[in-house]
């Protein structure tokens, strides 16, 4: 499914963080959001993963509309199409690894099955770990943790914050291999990313002028 983003504004009080921004992102394509810092990009993605609301303009999954929509829809979208990583993971502390991943809802078309998660678990290398508490692990390790959830769970939309800020080199390319991944099986990739690591992985990107620049922002 496509995302469109049409005439996005948003204010934070009087202060306009960004306006009249508009996206159309493919399935099956990876594109990085760019700006000066204070831009908006967080925000931006915030409000694309329904964690936040516009203030004008509207979104589109495919041909659902995405905005002004009642919290039992944001719930079934936020369990069925979207996917985030965050430069925090967004892991539950005090649950095990094993726990983190296998608790993706997945998508509508099917539930995660135990052999799933320890599949996905090998993948990224943190068998040996399911059962330790995620706040007992390395920030690599959790964000392997959080990459087999978001593997499993196959989101139609993901959404990925500075997710490599923290990582070195081997754990940024394992991140840039399954967003890639991700996207080939289907799924609209949207990150923000200072990290020059992640430049070969923007299929398009999108500039925000920030708020005190002109509008012209532009689909590069
Ligand atoms: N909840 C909030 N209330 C008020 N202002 C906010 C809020 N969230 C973000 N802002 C402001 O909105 C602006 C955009 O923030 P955002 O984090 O989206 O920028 P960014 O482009 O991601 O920045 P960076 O590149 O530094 O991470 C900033 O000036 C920030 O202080």
């Amino acid at each position: 499914m496509d995302l469109h983003v049409e005439s996005a504004t948003k204010s934070f009080a009087d202060r306009t963080i960004f306006s009249a921004i508009d996206l159309a992102a493919e399935s099956g394509l990876c594109y990085r959001i760019t700006g000066p810092s204070g831009s908006g990009k967080s925000t931006l993605l915030n409000c694309i993963g329904l964690l936040e609301e516009l203030d004008g303009g509207e979104i589109f999954l495919g041909d659902e509309r995405m905005t002004g929509i009642p919290a039992r829809t944001v719930h079934r979208l936020h369990r069925d199409h979207l996917g985030f990583l965050f430069q925090n993971f967004g892991l539950v502390d005090s649950w095990t690894a094993e726990k983190n991943v296998r608790i993706a809802t997945g998508s509508h078309r099917r539930r995660p099955h135990r052999s799933d998660t320890s599949d996905a678990m090998s993948r990224f290398g943190i068998s040996a770990l399911a059962e330790q508490p995620t706040h007992c692990l390395s920030g690599g390790e959790q964000q392997r943790v959080a990459l087999a959830r978001l593997m499993i769970k196959e989101p139609t939309l993901v959404l990925a914050d500075e997710p490599t800020s923290s990582l070195d080199d081997d754990n940024t390319a394992i991140d840039a291999e399954a967003l890639r991944e991700l996207a080939d099986r289907g799924a609209v990739v949207l990150f923000a990313s200072h990290d020059s690591r992640l430049t070969p992985l923007a299929d398009h990107e999108l500039l925000l002028p920030g708020p005190s620049a002109t509008r012209d922002q532009q689909l590069l």
